[in-house]
């Protein structure tokens, strides 16, 4: 008997008045496996995400976590499921904290801490395990681009979620700092957790994927093993371009 996926879609849709954001779009993810999602500006990728966490509602298909319909669900009772994400536009609280922005997320998190006191040892330690320990007293409005993307992070794993969804975290990081978001998803695969990477990133989905699934007009276009997909030619020709197609096969 195969194991209940982490996360299955059938035949997930959304449509904006006339046009299909996410079109017809069934996946099925087992625990531990980390997704890959790439596509073209507006593919339905974000989309996607918010069908799956409850930040936007279906108009047709179901959402499955862990084998249990929550279709429709409001976010908070999808993070109680085990979800958890990170948003492409970076929403700290202004008014608090790095660590207190984790621990406001521990405190109304799905594993039942309710003393600020815990909450907030537990946001030390997931701020070391993200590197932010350091700025910990800072607000979030003095972060870099790399360190507010991880505190995005870091928000998301406080909540010691199954299953991760991470929204472009690398958008705009130097080479640097992409090797320490992949360093941290390796930490997580080993762990176990489910993760879907949203990136335009290609290194960086070739580093962490076990499996790519491209979105092409809110459809799947393809799906395969990352090496298979970044190299088909729809995909090229859909995404990628010719001049990422030359410099693959250069080697580089
Ligand atoms: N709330 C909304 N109202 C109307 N149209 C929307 C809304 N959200 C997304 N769209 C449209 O749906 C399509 C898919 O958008 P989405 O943000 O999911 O794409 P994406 O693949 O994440 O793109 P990107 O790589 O640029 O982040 C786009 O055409 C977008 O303009």
């Amino acid at each position: 008997m195969t194991a209940t996926p982490v996360l299955r879609t059938e035949h997930l849709s959304r449509r904006f008045g006339g046009l299909n954001a996410v079109s017809d779009v069934s996946l099925s993810i087992p625990e531990g496996e980390t997704v890959g999602v790439i596509g073209p500006n507006g593919a339905g990728k974000s989309t996607l995400i918010n069908l799956v966490t409850g930040h936007l509602k279906p108009s047709s298909g179901r959402v499955l976590i862990d084998g249990r319909d929550l279709t429709g669900a409001r976010p908070w009772v999808i993070t109680h499921a085990g979800v958890a994400r990170t948003f492409q536009i970076v929403k700290p609280f202004r008014g608090m904290t790095v660590r207190e922005n984790v621990a406001i997320g521990i405190l109304y998190g799905p594993h039942g801490v309710r003393r600020m006191s815990h909450a907030r040892e537990q946001a030390t330690r997931v701020l070391e395990e993200t590197n932010l320990a350091d700025l910990a007293e800072r607000a979030p409005g003095e972060l870099s681009v790399a360190d507010a993307r991880r505190l995005e992070f870091a928000k998301a794993l406080a909540l010691r979620p199954r299953l991760l969804l991470l929204d472009e975290v690398m958008a705009g990081l130097r080479h640097r700092e992409i090797e320490s978001s992949l360093e941290l998803i390796r930490t997580l695969k080993t762990r176990g957790i489910t993760i879907v990477v949203v990136e335009h990133v290609m290194r960086a989905i070739l580093a962490v994927s076990d499996r790519v699934v491209v979105l092409h007009h809110g459809k799947v276009l393809t799906e395969g093993r990352p090496r298979d997909v970044l190299s088909d030619p729809q995909v090229v020709e859909a995404y990628l371009g010719h001049r990422y197609a030359q410099r693959r096969t250069g080697g580089s």
